[in-house]
Protein backbone atom coordinates (compact mmCIF):
# COMPACT_ATOMS: atom_id res chain seq x y z
CA UNK A 1 0.00 0.00 0.00
CA UNK A 2 1.16 3.64 -1.07
CA UNK A 3 2.26 5.55 2.84
CA UNK A 4 1.16 8.86 3.63
CA UNK A 5 4.53 11.19 3.61
CA UNK A 6 5.30 14.42 4.37
CA UNK A 7 3.43 15.34 7.32
CA UNK A 8 4.83 18.83 8.75
CA UNK A 9 3.11 18.59 12.27
CA UNK A 10 0.68 16.27 14.42
CA UNK A 11 -1.49 16.76 16.62
CA UNK A 12 -4.19 15.32 18.81
CA UNK A 13 -5.38 12.95 21.38
CA UNK A 14 -5.15 9.05 21.19
CA UNK A 15 -6.79 6.11 23.37
CA UNK A 16 -4.14 3.76 22.30
CA UNK A 17 -5.41 -0.57 21.56
CA UNK A 18 -5.60 -2.70 24.31
CA UNK A 19 -2.51 -4.36 25.42
CA UNK A 20 -1.97 -7.34 23.74
CA UNK A 21 0.51 -9.63 26.57
CA UNK A 22 -2.68 -9.04 28.93
CA UNK A 23 -5.42 -9.72 27.10
CA UNK A 24 -3.78 -12.73 25.75
CA UNK A 25 -3.25 -14.15 29.34
CA UNK A 26 -6.87 -12.88 30.59
CA UNK A 27 -8.16 -15.30 28.04
CA UNK A 28 -5.46 -18.09 29.35
CA UNK A 29 -6.43 -17.46 33.32
CA UNK A 30 -9.97 -17.29 32.27
CA UNK A 31 -9.61 -20.75 31.06
CA UNK A 32 -7.75 -22.39 34.06
CA UNK A 33 -9.41 -21.05 37.03
CA UNK A 34 -12.84 -22.18 37.86
CA UNK A 35 -16.14 -20.02 37.78
CA UNK A 36 -16.91 -16.89 35.30
CA UNK A 37 -13.71 -14.34 34.17
CA UNK A 38 -14.81 -11.30 32.09
CA UNK A 39 -12.28 -9.64 30.12
CA UNK A 40 -12.84 -6.01 29.60
CA UNK A 41 -11.20 -3.87 26.89
CA UNK A 42 -9.89 -7.64 25.56
CA UNK A 43 -7.38 -6.35 22.11
CA UNK A 44 -9.19 -7.82 19.08
CA UNK A 45 -5.85 -7.76 17.04
CA UNK A 46 -5.01 -11.26 15.53
CA UNK A 47 -2.63 -12.45 17.63
CA UNK A 48 -5.10 -12.68 20.93
CA UNK A 49 -7.83 -13.55 18.98
CA UNK A 50 -5.67 -16.53 17.85
CA UNK A 51 -5.81 -17.96 21.59
CA UNK A 52 -9.57 -16.92 22.04
CA UNK A 53 -9.69 -19.79 19.40
CA UNK A 54 -7.26 -22.02 20.53
CA UNK A 55 -8.75 -22.24 24.15
CA UNK A 56 -12.06 -22.80 22.12
CA UNK A 57 -10.86 -25.50 20.24
CA UNK A 58 -9.38 -27.05 23.85
CA UNK A 59 -13.35 -27.34 24.83
CA UNK A 60 -13.47 -23.84 26.66
CA UNK A 61 -16.50 -22.01 26.36
CA UNK A 62 -15.67 -18.32 25.53
CA UNK A 63 -18.39 -16.05 24.75
CA UNK A 64 -17.71 -12.46 23.19
CA UNK A 65 -20.53 -10.15 23.02
CA UNK A 66 -18.55 -7.18 21.30
CA UNK A 67 -17.81 -5.83 24.07
CA UNK A 68 -17.12 -8.31 27.30
CA UNK A 69 -15.35 -11.52 26.74
CA UNK A 70 -16.77 -13.59 29.21
CA UNK A 71 -15.11 -17.30 29.94
CA UNK A 72 -16.34 -20.05 31.46
CA UNK A 73 -13.09 -21.98 33.11
CA UNK A 74 -13.19 -25.11 34.81
CA UNK A 75 -10.07 -25.55 36.24
CA UNK A 76 -7.12 -26.61 33.90
CA UNK A 77 -8.73 -30.31 34.25
CA UNK A 78 -11.84 -28.87 32.45
CA UNK A 79 -9.40 -28.34 29.38
CA UNK A 80 -9.91 -31.13 26.34
CA UNK A 81 -8.44 -32.88 23.58
CA UNK A 82 -8.94 -30.67 20.52
CA UNK A 83 -10.61 -32.21 17.85
CA UNK A 84 -7.79 -31.29 15.46
CA UNK A 85 -4.37 -29.80 15.23
CA UNK A 86 -4.64 -26.03 16.63
CA UNK A 87 -3.72 -22.74 14.18
CA UNK A 88 -1.73 -20.27 16.12
CA UNK A 89 -0.94 -18.37 13.55
CA UNK A 90 1.46 -15.66 13.88
CA UNK A 91 1.39 -15.54 18.03
CA UNK A 92 4.78 -16.80 19.49
CA UNK A 93 2.88 -15.64 23.31
CA UNK A 94 0.17 -18.20 22.06
CA UNK A 95 2.13 -20.94 21.55
CA UNK A 96 4.54 -20.49 24.60
CA UNK A 97 2.52 -20.27 26.33
CA UNK A 98 -0.61 -22.69 25.57
CA UNK A 99 2.61 -25.22 25.70
CA UNK A 100 3.33 -24.56 29.67
CA UNK A 101 -0.60 -24.97 30.11
CA UNK A 102 -0.77 -28.22 28.34
CA UNK A 103 2.27 -29.30 30.06
CA UNK A 104 -0.10 -30.76 32.86
CA UNK A 105 -2.89 -32.03 30.39
CA UNK A 106 -3.73 -35.67 29.63
CA UNK A 107 -3.85 -35.51 26.15
CA UNK A 108 -1.76 -34.40 23.16
CA UNK A 109 -1.93 -31.27 21.17
CA UNK A 110 -0.51 -30.18 18.00
CA UNK A 111 0.02 -26.39 17.31
CA UNK A 112 0.83 -24.64 14.00
CA UNK A 113 1.00 -21.27 13.08
CA UNK A 114 2.22 -18.90 9.64
CA UNK A 115 5.51 -19.39 7.80
CA UNK A 116 6.92 -16.77 10.35
CA UNK A 117 5.91 -19.32 13.61
CA UNK A 118 7.62 -21.86 11.20
CA UNK A 119 10.77 -20.41 12.02
CA UNK A 120 10.74 -19.76 15.75
CA UNK A 121 12.60 -21.11 18.35
CA UNK A 122 10.64 -23.40 20.58
CA UNK A 123 13.33 -25.53 22.34
CA UNK A 124 13.70 -22.78 24.95
CA UNK A 125 9.59 -23.78 26.48
CA UNK A 126 10.81 -27.45 25.19
CA UNK A 127 13.66 -28.21 27.08
CA UNK A 128 12.18 -26.66 30.49
CA UNK A 129 8.57 -28.46 30.26
CA UNK A 130 10.48 -31.73 29.17
CA UNK A 131 12.28 -31.53 33.05
CA UNK A 132 9.31 -31.17 34.24
CA UNK A 133 7.90 -34.50 33.20
CA UNK A 134 5.50 -33.65 29.57
CA UNK A 135 7.06 -34.34 26.30
CA UNK A 136 7.45 -31.87 23.84
CA UNK A 137 8.24 -32.03 20.00
CA UNK A 138 9.12 -30.31 17.06
CA UNK A 139 8.47 -30.73 13.45
CA UNK A 140 10.77 -34.00 12.79
CA UNK A 141 12.37 -34.23 16.15
CA UNK A 142 13.68 -30.72 15.83
CA UNK A 143 12.41 -27.59 17.64
CA UNK A 144 10.07 -25.76 14.82
CA UNK A 145 6.79 -25.65 14.62
CA UNK A 146 4.40 -27.58 14.18
CA UNK A 147 4.78 -29.21 18.23
CA UNK A 148 3.20 -31.62 19.89
CA UNK A 149 2.92 -31.78 23.47
CA UNK A 150 1.95 -34.40 25.48
CA UNK A 151 0.84 -33.31 29.05
CA UNK A 152 1.54 -35.38 32.21
CA UNK A 153 -0.39 -35.71 35.10
CA UNK A 154 2.22 -35.88 37.29
CA UNK A 155 3.82 -33.02 36.55
CA UNK A 156 7.58 -32.80 38.82
CA UNK A 157 8.58 -29.07 40.25
CA UNK A 158 12.10 -27.92 38.74
CA UNK A 159 14.80 -25.28 39.68
CA UNK A 160 14.89 -23.84 36.58
CA UNK A 161 17.95 -20.74 35.83
CA UNK A 162 16.47 -19.17 32.30
CA UNK A 163 19.51 -19.41 29.25
CA UNK A 164 16.86 -16.22 27.73
CA UNK A 165 15.33 -13.01 29.14
CA UNK A 166 12.09 -14.09 27.64
CA UNK A 167 8.63 -13.37 29.99
CA UNK A 168 7.16 -16.42 27.41
CA UNK A 169 9.26 -18.63 28.28
CA UNK A 170 8.95 -17.80 32.21
CA UNK A 171 5.81 -17.77 32.01
CA UNK A 172 5.05 -21.12 30.37
CA UNK A 173 7.13 -22.64 33.48
CA UNK A 174 5.26 -20.71 36.04
CA UNK A 175 1.60 -22.39 34.30
CA UNK A 176 2.94 -25.78 34.49
CA UNK A 177 4.90 -24.56 38.23
CA UNK A 178 0.73 -24.57 38.93
CA UNK A 179 0.46 -27.43 38.04
CA UNK A 180 3.27 -29.86 39.04
CA UNK A 181 3.54 -31.09 43.08
CA UNK A 182 5.91 -29.15 44.70
CA UNK A 183 7.84 -25.53 44.36
CA UNK A 184 9.05 -25.09 41.26
CA UNK A 185 11.93 -22.09 41.02
CA UNK A 186 12.88 -20.13 37.73
CA UNK A 187 15.60 -18.04 38.10
CA UNK A 188 15.69 -14.94 35.18
CA UNK A 189 18.67 -13.78 33.21
CA UNK A 190 17.19 -10.48 33.32
CA UNK A 191 13.71 -9.25 34.40
CA UNK A 192 10.90 -9.57 32.40
CA UNK A 193 7.45 -8.31 31.83
CA UNK A 194 5.50 -9.94 35.33
CA UNK A 195 1.97 -9.86 33.93
CA UNK A 196 1.93 -13.55 34.42
CA UNK A 197 3.22 -12.87 38.15
CA UNK A 198 0.81 -10.30 38.64
CA UNK A 199 -2.16 -12.37 37.48
CA UNK A 200 -1.43 -15.14 39.54
CA UNK A 201 -1.83 -13.18 42.48
CA UNK A 202 -5.30 -11.21 40.84
CA UNK A 203 -6.99 -15.18 40.16
CA UNK A 204 -5.99 -15.89 43.87
CA UNK A 205 -3.23 -18.08 43.46
CA UNK A 206 0.24 -17.51 45.64
CA UNK A 207 3.49 -17.16 44.34
CA UNK A 208 6.85 -15.06 45.63
CA UNK A 209 9.05 -13.00 43.45
CA UNK A 210 12.28 -11.84 45.14
CA UNK A 211 14.44 -9.59 42.27
CA UNK A 212 15.16 -12.59 39.48
CA UNK A 213 14.13 -15.41 41.69
CA UNK A 214 10.36 -16.50 41.35
CA UNK A 215 8.88 -19.22 43.36
CA UNK A 216 5.67 -21.38 42.82
CA UNK A 217 4.43 -24.45 44.76
CA UNK A 218 1.72 -26.38 42.97
CA UNK A 219 -0.87 -27.63 42.56
CA UNK A 220 -2.90 -24.46 43.33
CA UNK A 221 -6.40 -23.87 42.29
CA UNK A 222 -7.27 -19.91 40.68
CA UNK A 223 -10.94 -18.54 40.68
CA UNK A 224 -12.34 -16.82 37.89
CA UNK A 225 -11.56 -12.95 38.14
CA UNK A 226 -13.17 -9.64 36.30
CA UNK A 227 -9.90 -8.01 33.94
CA UNK A 228 -9.51 -4.83 32.29
CA UNK A 229 -6.95 -4.65 30.14
CA UNK A 230 -5.17 -1.32 29.98
CA UNK A 231 -3.56 0.26 26.78
CA UNK A 232 0.00 -1.03 25.44
CA UNK A 233 2.80 0.84 25.78
CA UNK A 234 4.07 -1.08 22.89
CA UNK A 235 1.29 -0.01 20.22
CA UNK A 236 1.79 3.45 21.85
CA UNK A 237 5.37 3.73 21.16
CA UNK A 238 4.46 4.60 17.85
CA UNK A 239 3.06 7.74 18.26
CA UNK A 240 5.15 8.63 20.88
CA UNK A 241 8.05 8.21 18.84
CA UNK A 242 6.08 10.01 16.02
CA UNK A 243 5.21 13.16 18.05
CA UNK A 244 8.95 13.54 18.92
CA UNK A 245 10.56 13.02 15.64
CA UNK A 246 7.90 14.68 13.36
CA UNK A 247 8.32 18.46 13.16
CA UNK A 248 5.69 20.75 15.04
CA UNK A 249 4.26 18.20 16.79
CA UNK A 250 2.29 17.33 19.78
CA UNK A 251 0.43 14.10 20.70
CA UNK A 252 -1.50 12.89 23.96
CA UNK A 253 -1.80 9.54 24.33
CA UNK A 254 -4.36 8.16 27.03
CA UNK A 255 -4.53 5.12 29.17
CA UNK A 256 -1.29 3.65 28.57
CA UNK A 257 0.22 0.78 30.38
CA UNK A 258 2.73 1.59 32.83
CA UNK A 259 3.77 -1.27 34.60
CA UNK A 260 7.62 -0.53 35.44
CA UNK A 261 8.74 -3.70 33.26
CA UNK A 262 7.90 -2.40 30.03
CA UNK A 263 8.33 2.05 30.70
CA UNK A 264 11.92 1.13 29.30
CA UNK A 265 11.12 3.37 26.19
CA UNK A 266 9.97 5.85 28.64
CA UNK A 267 13.68 6.34 29.94
CA UNK A 268 15.10 6.01 26.99
CA UNK A 269 12.80 8.97 25.45
CA UNK A 270 14.54 11.01 28.68
CA UNK A 271 17.78 9.93 28.33
CA UNK A 272 17.80 10.84 24.50
CA UNK A 273 16.18 15.06 25.62
CA UNK A 274 12.96 14.08 24.43
CA UNK A 275 9.96 16.67 25.77
CA UNK A 276 7.62 13.98 27.93
CA UNK A 277 5.24 14.52 30.04
CA UNK A 278 3.41 11.74 32.30
CA UNK A 279 0.05 11.89 34.75
CA UNK A 280 -0.42 8.87 36.33
CA UNK A 281 -4.52 8.43 35.95
CA UNK A 282 -4.87 4.80 36.69
CA UNK A 283 -5.52 2.01 39.48
CA UNK A 284 -2.04 1.60 41.50
CA UNK A 285 -0.59 3.97 39.13
CA UNK A 286 -0.42 1.23 36.26
CA UNK A 287 -1.89 2.99 34.07
CA UNK A 288 -1.79 6.95 32.71
CA UNK A 289 -1.65 9.37 30.03
CA UNK A 290 1.46 10.57 28.22
CA UNK A 291 2.28 13.82 26.09
CA UNK A 292 4.99 14.31 23.75
CA UNK A 293 6.00 17.06 21.35
CA UNK A 294 8.75 17.36 18.84
CA UNK A 295 11.56 17.73 20.34
CA UNK A 296 15.88 17.90 20.10
CA UNK A 297 16.87 14.25 20.72
CA UNK A 298 20.56 12.78 21.59
CA UNK A 299 22.12 9.31 19.95
CA UNK A 300 22.80 7.32 23.66
CA UNK A 301 23.40 4.00 24.18
CA UNK A 302 21.05 1.02 24.98
CA UNK A 303 22.04 -2.09 26.41
CA UNK A 304 22.06 -4.52 29.32
CA UNK A 305 18.40 -5.02 32.06
CA UNK A 306 16.83 -2.04 30.25
CA UNK A 307 16.66 -4.40 27.11
CA UNK A 308 13.91 -6.68 27.69
CA UNK A 309 11.75 -3.70 29.11
CA UNK A 310 11.44 -2.06 25.55
CA UNK A 311 12.27 -5.17 23.43
CA UNK A 312 9.23 -4.91 20.94
CA UNK A 313 9.89 -1.18 20.78
CA UNK A 314 13.53 -1.60 19.42
CA UNK A 315 12.57 -1.00 15.59
CA UNK A 316 11.01 2.07 16.37
CA UNK A 317 13.56 3.39 18.71
CA UNK A 318 16.06 2.69 15.69
CA UNK A 319 13.83 5.05 13.87
CA UNK A 320 13.65 7.61 16.57
CA UNK A 321 17.95 7.20 16.61
CA UNK A 322 17.82 7.77 12.73
CA UNK A 323 16.57 11.38 13.91
CA UNK A 324 19.08 12.20 16.85
CA UNK A 325 22.06 14.22 17.06
CA UNK A 326 24.97 11.79 17.37
CA UNK A 327 25.36 8.03 16.90
CA UNK A 328 23.13 5.43 19.05
CA UNK A 329 24.65 2.04 19.94
CA UNK A 330 21.44 -0.78 20.62
CA UNK A 331 23.76 -3.77 22.50
CA UNK A 332 22.51 -7.23 23.82
CA UNK A 333 19.53 -7.75 22.38
CA UNK A 334 20.34 -10.89 19.93
CA UNK A 335 16.38 -11.79 20.61
CA UNK A 336 15.40 -9.72 17.92
CA UNK A 337 16.53 -12.12 15.47
CA UNK A 338 14.12 -14.57 16.63
CA UNK A 339 10.58 -12.44 16.57
CA UNK A 340 8.36 -12.41 13.70
CA UNK A 341 11.31 -11.81 11.66
CA UNK A 342 15.17 -10.86 11.95
CA UNK A 343 14.50 -7.62 13.19
CA UNK A 344 18.19 -6.28 13.75
CA UNK A 345 18.62 -7.25 9.71
CA UNK A 346 14.41 -6.09 9.45
CA UNK A 347 15.22 -2.68 10.54
CA UNK A 348 18.65 -2.28 8.96
CA UNK A 349 17.29 -2.90 5.51
CA UNK A 350 14.33 -1.08 5.48
CA UNK A 351 15.57 2.17 6.91
CA UNK A 352 18.96 2.01 4.95
CA UNK A 353 17.11 1.57 1.62
CA UNK A 354 15.63 5.27 2.40
CA UNK A 355 18.86 6.39 2.96
CA UNK A 356 19.52 5.69 7.04
CA UNK A 357 22.71 4.79 7.93
CA UNK A 358 22.18 1.98 10.16
CA UNK A 359 25.44 -1.31 10.82
CA UNK A 360 23.46 -4.25 11.83
CA UNK A 361 25.73 -6.00 14.52
CA UNK A 362 25.54 -9.62 16.01
CA UNK A 363 23.51 -7.89 19.09
CA UNK A 364 22.17 -4.56 17.95
CA UNK A 365 22.82 -1.81 15.85
CA UNK A 366 24.68 1.18 15.12
CA UNK A 367 22.91 4.02 13.97
CA UNK A 368 23.67 7.43 12.56
CA UNK A 369 21.47 10.20 13.81
CA UNK A 370 20.23 13.37 11.67
CA UNK A 371 19.81 11.41 8.35
CA UNK A 372 17.16 12.29 5.41
CA UNK A 373 14.82 9.71 4.71
CA UNK A 374 13.50 9.40 0.74
CA UNK A 375 10.74 7.45 -0.97
CA UNK A 376 11.46 4.04 -2.15
CA UNK A 377 9.24 0.90 -2.04
CA UNK A 378 9.74 -1.52 1.38
CA UNK A 379 8.19 -3.98 3.24
CA UNK A 380 7.27 -5.30 6.30
CA UNK A 381 8.65 -9.33 5.94
CA UNK A 382 4.97 -10.01 7.78
CA UNK A 383 6.05 -7.89 11.07
CA UNK A 384 3.29 -5.74 12.32
CA UNK A 385 6.06 -4.05 14.17
CA UNK A 386 8.23 -3.19 11.39
CA UNK A 387 5.24 -1.97 9.14
CA UNK A 388 3.98 0.45 12.03
CA UNK A 389 7.73 1.43 11.84
CA UNK A 390 7.88 2.06 8.41
CA UNK A 391 4.76 3.99 8.40
CA UNK A 392 6.29 6.36 11.15
CA UNK A 393 9.48 6.57 8.93
CA UNK A 394 7.16 7.48 5.75
CA UNK A 395 5.76 10.81 7.37
CA UNK A 396 9.54 12.44 7.77
CA UNK A 397 10.00 12.04 4.03
CA UNK A 398 9.87 15.02 1.74
CA UNK A 399 10.64 13.97 -1.51
CA UNK A 400 8.61 10.92 -3.34
CA UNK A 401 6.51 7.97 -2.24
CA UNK A 402 6.61 4.82 -0.03
CA UNK A 403 5.30 1.88 -1.14
CA UNK A 404 4.71 -0.86 2.03
CA UNK A 405 4.69 -4.35 1.03
CA UNK A 406 2.66 -6.76 3.12
CA UNK A 407 1.08 -3.95 5.37
CA UNK A 408 -1.79 -6.11 6.27
CA UNK A 409 0.52 -7.64 9.05
CA UNK A 410 -0.40 -4.42 10.99
CA UNK A 411 -3.74 -6.09 11.93
CA UNK A 412 -1.81 -8.81 13.89
CA UNK A 413 -1.51 -6.25 17.38
CA UNK A 414 -2.99 -2.85 16.04
CA UNK A 415 -5.82 -2.86 13.71
CA UNK A 416 -7.04 0.47 13.52
CA UNK A 417 -3.49 1.90 13.24
CA UNK A 418 -4.06 3.80 10.45
CA UNK A 419 -7.31 5.48 11.23
CA UNK A 420 -5.59 6.62 14.48
CA UNK A 421 -2.71 7.86 12.72
CA UNK A 422 -5.12 9.95 10.38
CA UNK A 423 -6.75 11.15 13.29
CA UNK A 424 -3.59 13.26 14.14
CA UNK A 425 -3.27 15.39 11.12
CA UNK A 426 -3.78 18.67 11.17
O1 LIG B 1 5.12 -12.51 27.29
C1 LIG B 1 4.71 -11.76 26.39
O2 LIG B 1 3.52 -11.39 26.31
C2 LIG B 1 5.69 -11.27 25.39
C3 LIG B 1 7.03 -11.42 25.63
C4 LIG B 1 8.08 -10.99 24.70
O3 LIG B 1 8.61 -12.12 24.05
P1 LIG B 1 9.84 -12.99 24.63
O4 LIG B 1 9.40 -13.62 25.89
O5 LIG B 1 10.11 -14.01 23.56
O6 LIG B 1 10.97 -12.02 24.82
C5 LIG B 1 7.55 -10.01 23.66
O7 LIG B 1 8.49 -9.83 22.63
C6 LIG B 1 6.23 -10.45 23.08
O8 LIG B 1 5.73 -9.48 22.18
C7 LIG B 1 5.18 -10.62 24.17
C1 LIG C 1 7.25 -10.63 19.30
C2 LIG C 1 5.97 -10.33 19.36
O1 LIG C 1 4.93 -11.19 19.63
P1 LIG C 1 4.90 -12.78 19.67
O2 LIG C 1 6.20 -13.27 20.25
O3 LIG C 1 3.71 -13.11 20.53
O4 LIG C 1 4.69 -13.26 18.25
C3 LIG C 1 5.54 -8.91 19.18
O5 LIG C 1 4.35 -8.64 19.36
O6 LIG C 1 6.36 -8.03 18.84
Amino acid sequence: MKLTTNKQGLSGTLCVPSDKSISHRGIMFGAIAHGVTRVHNFLRGEDCLSTLEAFRALGVKIEDDGEVITIHGKGFEGLQKPSAAINIGNSGTTIRLTSGILAGSNFSTEMYGDNSIAKRPMARVMNPLNKMGAKCTGKDGGEYPPITITGSENLQPIRYEMPVASAQVKSAILFAGLQANGETVVIEKEKTRDHTEDMILQFGGAIEVDDKEIRIKGPQTLHGQTVVVPGDISSAAFFLVAGLIVPNSKITLENVGLNPTRTGIIDVIKEMGGKITIEEVGENNKSGKITVETSNLKGIEIKGEIIPRLIDELPIIALMATQANGVTVIKDAEELKVKETNRIDAVANELNRLGANITPTDDGMIIQGKTALNGGVVTSYGDHRIGMMLQIAALLVKEGTIELEKAEAIAVSYPNFFNDLEKLYT
